[in-house]
């Protein structure tokens, strides 16, 4: 009877076919289930056809029909067999990859960690070798031995890591500066040290890049001001890290909340020839005449598309079409506004959220704004606690308690009249007039917002004069009043602005007609009417402004990468 004792799994070979290794068992050694992880012995499984019938042993439930590249590894391992009699006989499976990357994977996997998992999961590699890389944070010599703490943008934390003299780099190690990155490789051990948990004992440190004083970030406070002028080193500080987290997690959520409910996202185009708002605060894309084009007779940029295009202010046109076929559709990409506005709530390019719902009113559109926005609060305050905390110690007190308070009540509901009222009965003295008829400025929303109901608010029913064409007009006032609503929270103003949408083709016709806007740009627009019309309501959110929301953060050029506002696109 041939059985495996041996099963060598190195880089540059491959499976081969082992019939008969059927119904034999061996079990790996312990080297093996030290190094590969569970993903790796996944994989063992799922492509050896090997079952695990014992904590360390396999059995293979049926042979290999053809060889099998399956992935390669720096080292070999061996898998020894149950009998003496079986470790007698040798049989070579040969695994490799043919494909680098999925080695690279394989090897970055088994030997690097990132600091986040050593803080949560650290008690299960204690006295284990693992390797961290990052950039160093702060550097205490104390001649005999140097203390490093590595940051690898992970989490907030950064980890404490012991050098000895003697390992090998020692001299070059204690010379380094802040923001250095290195590569550590070491025993991880409990901390005796105050304030960590865990420190790493390095063996081995490998210096990637060294800094020298001039490095920007200093161990200090910088000011945002200044941080906004290096905007490519500012995700290594704190804050940045932690908002650009919050800000991906938000990303997260808002996919999750969406396609849980059955909406299906829509790729709205960037490039575009309908002004959604009709504000025409819009970017108009040109071509750069080259050598070679065909306009470069002494012509200036052309129109590429044959018609002015521009960069999108909303995909919600879009969405409306896929909503009238799709029934209810979400985008979110960027949206760009040419707008002079110097303000720390508006940003040139941002990012929206654009849900649209067919067969569905107003009312559908508020409740789902309320479910979707309590929705990522929730799934933040959970998944990125350590940062909320952050936020909540050093940008705004008392954050998260907030945060739960918004998730737990009701928002509240007032029209556009409603909040007119309150507005003048306050007695408080706006620097922009409160009349009905005109638009509510950002001191009237978080006055709302902030003082008078300490909660976000929903204002809906505003004047048909100061609201785009699309709203639909309310019959109950013969259309002085549209179906549009905004929600307003605190410290923000308008995190929301969406309607219901006008359905009717004639209503919709004489909007344009009166807005002075050409109905033959809107020709595909006013298709969706003619043909099978539906009522539907949709809704933008700010994305920018939801990560101010649940950061704290005061200004928008905080919480966006690389932020574009008049006069600033330098990086
Ligand atoms: N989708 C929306 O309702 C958002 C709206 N078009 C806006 O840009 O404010």
């Amino acid at each position: 009877m041939t059985v495996c004792s041996y099963v060598v799994l190195c880089a540059s070979s491959t499976l081969r076919c082992c019939k008969s290794f059927q119904n034999r068992s061996f079990h790996t050694s312990p080297e093996l289930l030290h190094c590969w992880n569970r993903t790796h012995l996944d994989v063992f499984h799922s492509l050896l056809l090997v079952k695990p019938f014992t904590r360390q042993r396999y059995r293979l439930s049926r042979p290999m029909s053809s060889p099998r590249t399956i992935f390669g590894g720096e080292r070999s391992y061996k898998c020894c067999t149950t009998t003496e009699e079986e470790q007698n006989k040798v049989q070579q499976l040969s695994l490799s990859s043919k494909n680098e990357s999925f080695k690279d994977w394989t090897t970055r996997d088994s030997t690097k960690v990132r600091i986040k998992t050593i803080l949560e999961q650290g008690e299960t590699m204690l006295d284990k070798n693992v390797t961290i890389q990052g950039w160093i944070r702060s550097i205490r010599d104390q001649k005999k031995f140097a203390f490093l703490v590595v940051n690898d943008g992970s989490c907030l934390s950064g980890l404490q890591v012991f050098v000895e003299n003697t390992v090998q780099s020692y001299e070059k190690v204690k010379s380094l500066l802040t923001g250095s990155s290195v590569s550590v490789r070491g025993k991880l051990v409990h901390s005796i040290g105050k304030g960590q948990l865990f420190e790493l004992q390095a063996k081995e440190v490998l210096i990637f890049g060294d800094c020298d004083a001039s490095y920007p970030l200093q161990k200090k406070r910088h000011s945002f001001e200044y941080l906004r002028k290096i905007a490519h080193l500012r995700p290594r500080t704190n804050t940045f890290g932690a908002v650009m987290r919050v800000r991906s997690m938000l990303a997260f959520a808002t996919h999750c909340f969406f396609q849980e409910n059955g909406f299906v996202y829509i790729h709205s185009p960037i490039i575009t020839s309908s002004d959604c708002e009709g504000a025409g605060e819009m970017f108009r894309v040109l071509t750069e005449p080259t050598e070679n084009s065909k306009y470069s007779q002494g012509e200036g940029a052309k129109d590429f598309f044959g018609v002015p295009t521009f960069l999108t202010v909303s995909g919600q046109l879009s969405a409306e079409a896929y909503s009238c076929a799709l029934r209810d559709v979400y985008t979110f990409g960027p949206a760009f506004r040419a707008e002079y506005s110097h303000t720390t709530r508006h940003l040139s390019e941002f990012w929206m959220v654009e849900p649209e719902m067919a067969f569905a009113n107003l009312q559908d559109d508020m409740t789902n704004a309320e479910s979707y926005v309590k929705f990522v609060i929730q799934y933040i305050l959970e998944k990125c606690k350590g940062d909320i905390d952050f936020f909540d110690r050093f940008i705004e007190s008392g954050l998260t308690s907030k945060l739960y308070k918004y998730v737990e009540k009701p928002f509240a509901r007032i029209s556009y009249s409603e909040a007119v009222d309150i507005l003048k009965k306050s007695g408080k003295s706006f620097q922009f007039p409160v009349s009905w008829g005109e638009d509510l400025a950002t001191e009237h929303e978080r006055y709302l917002a902030e003082e008078y109901f300490g909660h976000p608010v929903f204002v809906y029913n505003y004047p048909a004069a100061i609201k785009a064409f699309y709203m639909r007009n309310n019959d109950h006032d013969s259309g002085k009043t549209v179906a549009a609503m905004d929600l307003l929270v605190p410290r923000i103003g308008e995190l929301i602005g969406g309607s219901e949408r006008e359905d009717r083709l004639d209503v919709l016709e004489q909007k344009l007609h009166e807005l002075g806007l050409e109905a033959e740009n809107y020709w595909w627009y006013l298709d969706l009417r003619r043909f099978g019309s539906v009522p539907h309501a949709g809704y933008g959110l700010g994305f920018e402004r939801l990560v101010q929301f649940v950061t704290g953060m005061e200004n928008i050029r905080d919480v966006i990468p690389f932020p574009r506002f008049p006069g600033s696109a330098e990086f």
